[in-house]
């Protein structure tokens, strides 16, 4: 199987084009698990299938590092839009990818040597609180935030559906510590029973923001595209910040825009890491006995 590994702000993932290569006979669950694994596989925070569209130019499907299937992932549709405009898979620079959650714009911002390293994807407008996503529990404050029981402490968070779900809290400052332990509790909540991706953010200024995430299905990364627009959305709603917002990740810096239609816009990188061929059959043994 041919692979491409790609980064955008060190959130990486091994990107398999379906044009361009044909998958090993199991399951893509299965198969991210496998990639993801650092010891037995290539090592990655999940899986991105590049596929044709009915709906749009291109598909994109995206597995967490557990095997999970998520709707949406902001620095994967990067990537995949630099991937697709620099292997001519796309003719202009502004075309649509199709995700899980619907279809999406991207604008790959194209250098004299027509290579990509910055784009922009337009990724709709962002539903808020417990209604837009599946909540199980009975802790609504206003029209977006919950309350968590974790642990002996509550939690209060607004939740925001960018495609996929997010529970977006505000600390002091942000602590790698905290998110690592409270994170997975986040994560995993009783009330989200289809679990929800954790970030902890902290207003630097009205145009910057300190940001963590603890991702569903893929634990701490160094960034999470989708985690960013719905934390600025979040803030942009509580009038915290201003609509253009630099969010500083462990992994460097995205720029989310609030479009006055209320659209939400990510800017940032997306980086070829490496191309190679998974060796399979020889991996399949390594595979079973996990
Ligand atoms: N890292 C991604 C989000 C990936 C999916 C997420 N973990 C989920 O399960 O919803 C991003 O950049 O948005």
């Amino acid at each position: 199987m041919k692979f491409t590994k790609m980064q955008a702000l060190g959130n990486n993932y091994i990107y398999v084009s379906l044009y361009e290569t044909t998958l090993p006979e199991v399951s893509l669950p299965e198969l991210s698990r496998l990639v993801s694994d650092v010891r037995r596989g290539i090592g990655s925070d999940g899986l991105i299938t590049i596929e044709e569209s009915r709906q749009a130019d291109v598909r994109m499907r995206i597995f967490n590092a557990d095997g999970s299937e998520a709707e949406s992932c902001g620095n994967g549709l990067r990537c995949v839009a630099k991937y697709v405009y620099e292997h001519r898979l796309v003719n202009t620079s502004v075309f649509s990818i199709e995700t899980k959650a619907g279809v999406v714009e991207a604008q790959v911002h194209v250098r004299p040597d027509g290579s990509v390293k910055q784009v922009t994807i337009d990724m709709g407008e962002p539903r808020f609180g417990a209604g837009s996503i599946r909540y199980a529990g009975n802790s609504v404050i206003g029209d977006e935030d919950v309350v968590l029981e974790v642990g002996t402490d509550q939690l209060q968070g607004t939740i925001v559906n960018v495609g996929n779900p997010h529970f977006v809290t505000m600390v002091d400052r942000v602590d790698d510590n905290y998110v690592q332990a409270v994170g997975p509790l986040v994560e995993s909540h009783k009330d989200f029973p289809e679990r929800i991706n954790a970030e902890f953010v902290s207003v630097v200024n009205r145009n910057e923001i300190d940001f963590r995430v603890y991702e569903r299905g893929s634990g701490i990364t160094f960034a999470c595209g989708t985690g960013a627009c719905a934390s600025v959305a979040a803030l942009v709603r509580k009038n915290l910040v201003d609509e253009r917002v630099t969010v500083h990740l462990l992994g460097g810096d995205l720029e989310i825009e609030i479009r006055d239609d209320g659209h939400v816009l990510m800017t940032g990188e997306a980086v070829t890491v490496a191309e190679g061929t998974f060796a399979w059959p020889s991996a399949e043994p390594v595979f079973t006995a996990l």
